[in-house]
């Protein structure tokens, strides 16, 4: 389980996370939801350990975030991070010599599948592209956390199709803990075991994605625009 037990976070005089205390369950893929400005991808950086709480405690797996931590977990970010002058081959070289969980024969599997060549420079391919690129690196490390920071935003409707299959074709069901963070629930609905609403920094509404739907008779994109409607977001 991933905790986070009375987390705040502020920028400046934004509160990026309230007081925030939720759980994210081991083995599941959690969809964490919520509209601008509401702390995911803070979220995400936190579990990540590239961020730090100002008050508060997470602990993953029953441990601090730290440099440990960070070797189990695969971080998907929002921006694209990769040395735009590499290519492929050589940004894969790099995140090789970085990481003890990287899998060779998962990343020669994915590039074919993804359709991308080593050879590509990165600065020279299209947005669709790099986002594949991006899932390709997270992929391709056998990490037992797997954090998505909004992977379909701005990708055409067939790459979309493209990264939801990689998703749950790489999924290890209930050994990797998944939390993908974004605005396009539709998409992912299937995909979700869990899901997790916030927003201004808090938790709005939680719970396993089937419970919610059966409980409140709607989908979980309906209940989105309820939830928020209601809070007056
Ligand atoms: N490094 C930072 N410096 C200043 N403000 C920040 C920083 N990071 C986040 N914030 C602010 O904290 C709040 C939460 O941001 P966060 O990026 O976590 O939201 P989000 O839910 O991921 O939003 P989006 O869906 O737009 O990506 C926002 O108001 C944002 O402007």
């Amino acid at each position: 389980m991933i905790e986070f037990k009375g987390v705040s976070k502020q920028f400046g005089s934004t509160k990026a996370l309230d007081n925030i205390s939720v759980n994210y369950s081991r083995g599941k893929i959690i969809g964490l939801f919520g509209p601008n400005g509401s702390g995911k991808s803070t979220t995400l950086k936190m579990i990540a350990s590239l961020n730090k709480p100002d008050s508060g405690e997470i602990l993953i797996f029953g441990r601090k975030p730290s440099k440990e931590t960070r070797e189990i977990v695969s971080y998907l970010p929002e921006i694209d991070y990769i040395y735009p002058w590499m290519t492929i081959k050589e940004a894969a070289n790099f995140m090789r010599g970085f990481y003890g969980d990287w899998d060779e024969g998962k990343y020669k599997e994915l590039i074919e599948f993804l359709k991308l060549e080593p050879d590509m420079v990165i600065k020279k391919i299209s947005k669709g592209m790099r986002a594949k690129v991006k899932l390709l690196l997270c992929f391709s490390r056998n990490a037992e956390i797997v954090l998505l920071d909004e992977p379909l935003s701005g990708i055409d409707i067939l790459t979309r199709d493209k990264i939801i299959e990689t998703i749950i074709r790489d999924y290890r069901v209930g050994e990797q803990t998944i939390i993908i963070s974004t605005h396009e629930i539709q998409e992912i609905e299937s995909l979700v075991d869990d899901a997790v609403f916030i927003g201004r920094g808090q938790v709005i509404l939680q719970g396993e994605a089937e419970k919610l739907r059966n409980e409140n008779g709607l989908s979980l994109v309906e209940l989105m625009k309820e939830v928020y409607r209601n809070e007056n977001f």
